[in-house]
Formats: C-alpha cells, structure tokens, sequence
C-alpha cells in the first residue's frame, strides 16, 4: 500500500549537486536520510567573472557518491532516483561530447555556471528589448540566466563551441539525461532559466528578437522541445550503463529533475507544523516562504495566482510545487561573501589554528569567540559601528542590480581575531538584512509570510539562523534532516517510483520539522535601526556612482 509503513523498506537515493560539492543520501519513506555521503566538485575561473565546471567531473563525483550510500542494502528495496542541481549551462555536441565555453578550447570546461557574470552586455541587450518574457523574471532578465550565456557563446566561440552544439542542458536535465538517455527538459527548469511559459510554451519573437533565432529554425531541439513536470518517470528508467556507474539497478525509475532551490523548496516547505505554535499553522502554505541557503541564497515564495514582484524573479507555474505560482528572490552570494570575508582577514589564519585545535569548524569557534567578547550584551550589539551591505557579486534581488558592489562602512586599523570575528557577524547580518528587503518587496507586491522555513549549508550556523529569525522578526523553523535539499531529490524519486501519488502527498509525508528558532522581539529597535543605516548604504552607493558619472 502505497505510503503505508509496511513499506518502510522502499528506498530513494537522491544526488544534490551544489557548487561546491555533490551530495547523496539513502532515503526511505518518512523522508529520513539513512546513508550520506559528499564530494567535491572542481571550479575554475580562468577570468574574473568567469567560472566553469565540467560535466564529466561532475557526473563522477555522482557515481562515488551513489556508489557509497548504497553500500550493505539490498539494491531491490531502492524504488526511484531524483537529481536536483544548480542552474549552470551544459554544453555538449551532437554526439553528446564535451564542448569549450572558454577561450583556452579546454573542452573537459564545458559548464558555465550559474554564478558566471561574463554575458553583462549581452544580457543589457535582451533587457533593452523588453520583451513581454520579462515580465516572468521579474522585469529585469539576470545574467545568471541561459539566455545571455547562449548568446555569449553564439557572440565569442561561434567556431569552437556554437556552431558545433547539438545539446544545451541545464545541469539538472543534464543528469537526468546521462541516467536515462532521455533529453526531456523538466519544466522548472525551463520556466525558471530558460523563458519557458508552463502554460505557453516557447516564444518563438523573443529568440528571434534577441538573435538566436538559429533555436527556433531547429524546432528547439537543442534548447528542450519536449518537457516534463519534475518527478515524471523518464523514459524506460535508468540504463544498464548509468546504473553499472551509479551502483543502482538498472530500471529503476529516474525523476524529472529540479534545480536545487527547487528541490529545497520541496524538502522544508510541505512539512506538518502542528504543535509548534507557529503563526503559518493552520494558514495556506502561501504563508511559508523557504530560504535555501549555501554558496547563494534563494528566497521561494508560493501562491495560488500569479504575484508579479518588482526584481524579484517569476512568477513561474508549477516550477517548484504542482499547481501553484512561484516567486524567487535571491542573493547571488551568500555563504560564499561569508567564506571570502573571513577567508580574506589577516587574522584567518590564527583562526584556523585556533579552530582545528579545538576541533570546530571555523564557524563554531567564530560563534564561541563572539559569544565571548560580547560580554552582557546580546551578540548582535556588538555591530553597531560596523555596516556590510552584501553585494559583492551584485544585487540579483529585489534592486536587480548586477554593478552594485559590496561596502563595508566602521572600520578600524586592528585586525586581531576579535576583529574578524565582529567583520564576520556584520556580514551575516547583512545577509539577513538583504532577506528582509526581499520579503518587504514580496510583501508589498501581494504576498503574507509570516514563517521562514531554512535549509542549505548556511542552516548549519546558528548564528545565521538566529539573525534571520531577529532581523526578519519571523521565526525559522529547521527540518529534522539537516540536509532537507537531499529530502526534496528524493521526494522526486519517490513520485517517479509511484509510491505517491502527487509531490502534495510526498512533501506531506516526507517533510518533517526538525528546530524552530524565535525572534528575539527584545532586540527589534537595534534592528531596525541598523536596517535603516543599511538602507542608506545603498542610496549612498548609488549616490557616489551618479557624482562619478557626472562631468
Ligand atoms: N558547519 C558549518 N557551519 C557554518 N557554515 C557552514 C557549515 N557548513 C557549510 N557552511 C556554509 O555553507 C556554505 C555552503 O553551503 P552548501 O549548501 O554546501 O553550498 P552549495 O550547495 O552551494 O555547494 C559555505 O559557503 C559555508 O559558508
Ligand atoms: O539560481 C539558483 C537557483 O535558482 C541558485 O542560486 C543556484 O542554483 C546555486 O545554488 P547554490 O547556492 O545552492 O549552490
């Protein structure tokens, strides 16, 4: 009986492929990760703003991973395969070979990701046209989508790359292709990346409009002319070659994939949330609003009509959960601002000595050392004179803003461990603050949120956990599996196996509340003033780039 606990012993094996690392669980049917195992994944920026990764690399970093959460089970009991992956361009030939996107001609790079800024003045152009497409990501079309990075290659490797391809995949529909030999697109990710319309399809003026009308004359079938809802059985499920590779049996079936936000999303936003006295109990799940946070962060937001949000991307149908409109706001770095600001201090590496010493994680020996030279004071205080606004790599949300750069503003010539560890709160607090603005874009455009449901790398810190409950004044509920992006792979493995029988009901059964975290409601006047010094960092910003404008 489908999702009764008879079959406790049907199991899902879900691979995560974020931008540092491949991740891959064992999964049964309450949702709870029985094997985990992790590897990391090569990234190469030849240029400033350029970054790449490889396909094949990447695709054996999921073999080892899979091979290793399988170990001492019986392959039978495993029902179903679901990928989730970041939104990076692949690209292969006609004969589904690796080809560059670099200038070097290396074609093992055949991955610009979704971090990779080089198509600016191609996606200014595509801005200019404003094509009514636009209108479903926000108004304004990121560089971190596909369709710059398409005419990029088209513009700058037209002989070693553009005229060559036969295969454009998002890395998702990549992996799910490599499994099953099936070249069907998921729908999130060409709705969400690609201007894909759920309900209209391609449209054929905006390829044409911005000069590639080379997809439309080849029916699209290098961009995707057939897609599927994610968690669709594919094909004849996994091929004799994938499954020798992966270490799974052959035939089993293989989900439409997700990209990885999505797959959060589904991981942490369904879960049952009685008796915890959260505000969203009893409301719609619109009032929920999922924050996946790792090298970026994504902010997913539901409803049940299309909300169209001023810079924030969407609204897009059915791209996450069936049946329902998503809105997605994002900050293009965030766990990765954290890593480059503390990595970057001159007291980095008396920190690493002190944290391996202890042996903690730089981040726990980070949170212990603020906590201590906090003294009485909530941590937070210790911030006052210290200002960050985050956007190192760009506004991606609500400002959509790709030439916003990131200020610091209250400092000082110590650059001792106490230091660092106050550059590194401001910083987190930045980050929350930056959520902040994007909930009130949200809001204010016909959203009501009233709970944050956290997951990805960043869930780990309690820090960061807590500035996002304080400075949102929301609380943040965690899910039981700290790794919940793993439960929303899997949640496409179990649709795909048949054993639900919508992703509804998988997300019901499979979600599950782990830790909620409260607003301190004694600290909001601290926040929202440091808000509003936040607010005027980027009115100065945009006030300093004017005066150097000016003659
Ligand atoms: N144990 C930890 N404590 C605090 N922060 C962590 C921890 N582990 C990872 N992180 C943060 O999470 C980020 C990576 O998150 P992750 O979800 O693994 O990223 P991605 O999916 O993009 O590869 C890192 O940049 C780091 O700042
Ligand atoms: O654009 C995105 C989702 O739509 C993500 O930012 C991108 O996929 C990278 O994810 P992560 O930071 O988890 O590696």
């Amino acid at each position: 009986m489908p999702g009764g606990d008879q079959e406790l012993g049907s199991y899902y094996v879900a691979v995560d492929v974020g931008t540092g690392s491949v991740r891959a669980a064992l999964v049964d049917q309450r949702g709870i990760l029985l094997a985990f195992a992790d590897q990391p994944i090569n990234q190469w920026e030849p240029q400033f703003n350029h970054h790449e990764q490889s396909s094949e690399d990447i695709w054996v970093a999921c073999c080892i991973v899979t091979n290793k959460v399988v170990q001492g089970i019986d392959l039978n009991q495993i029902r179903g395969l679901g990928f989730d992956a970041t939104c990076s361009l692949v690209v292969l030939d006609k004969q589904f070979h690796p080809l560059p996107v670099n200038h070097e001609g290396d074609s093992h790079r055949n991955i610009i990701m979704w971090l990779d800024h080089r198509a600016v003045n191609q996606v200014h152009r595509i801005n200019e046209t404003k094509h009514s497409v636009l209108q479903y990501v926000g108004g304004v079309m990121s560089v971190e989508m596909q369709a710059p990075k398409l005419l990029w290659l088209k513009e700058n490797l037209r002989e070693t790359c553009w005229d060559k391809a036969g295969h454009f995949f998002d890395l998702p529909d990549f992996l799910s292709w490599k499994a099953t030999g099936v070249t069907a697109r998921s729908l999130c990710s060409l709705v969400c990346k690609w201007t894909y319309s759920a309900e209209k399809g391609w449209d054929d003026s905006f390829w044409k409009m911005v000069g590639l009308e080379d997809l439309v004359a080849d029916n699209y079938s290098k961009i995707g002319n057939q897609v599927l809802p994610p968690g669709t059985c594919l094909g004849n499920g996994l091929t004799p070659e994938a499954a020798k590779d992966l270490g799974l049996p052959a035939g089993i079936a293989v989900a439409a994939s997700l990209i990885d936000a999505h797959a959060g999303g589904l991981g942490v936003i369904g879960a049952d949330v009685r008796g915890h006295g959260l505000a969203c109990e009893g409301q719609p799940v619109t009032s929920r609003l999922a924050i996946i946070c790792g090298t970026s962060s994504c902010h997913m937001g539901i409803s049940k009509n299309p909300i169209f949000v001023p810079g924030v991307w969407g609204p897009y149908f059915s791209a996450m959960v069936p049946g329902f409109w998503l809105n997605e706001g994002g900050q293009s770095v965030t766990g990765k601002l954290i890593d480059h600001m503390v990595q970057g201090h001159a007291a980095f590496p008396e920190l690493q000595a002190k944290a391996t010493a202890r042996c903690q994680s730089i981040y726990a020996y980070l949170n212990s050392h603020l906590d201590l030279i906090k003294k009485t004071q909530p941590v937070g205080f210790l911030t006052v004179d210290l200002h960050v606004w985050p956007d190192f790599h760009g506004n991606r949300s609500p400002l959509a803003d790709l030439t916003l750069k990131g200020m610091v503003t209250g400092l000082k010539l110590s650059q001792d461990l106490d230091d660092l560890a106050i550059l590194y709160l401001a910083t987190v607090q930045a980050i929350a603050f930056g959520t902040r603005l994007i909930i009130e874009a949200m809001e204010s455009a016909g959203h009501s949120i009233s709970t944050l449901f956290l997951c990805g790398g960043l869930g780990k810190n309690p820090l960061f956990v807590q500035m996002h409950a304080d400075i949102t004044g929301m609380p943040v509920v965690l899910s039981q599996e700290v790794e919940s992006v793993l439960v929303g792979a899997a949640i496409l493995g179990a649709c795909a196996s048949g054993d639900f029988a919508s992703v509804q009901e998988a997300m019901a059964r499979m979600s599950k509340v782990g830790k909620v975290v409260f607003p301190r409601r004694e600290d909001k006047r601290y926040y929202d003033k440091k808000y509003q010094v936040f607010l005027k960092l980027v009115e100065h910003q945009k006030e300093y780039a004017s005066i150097m404008k000016g003659d």
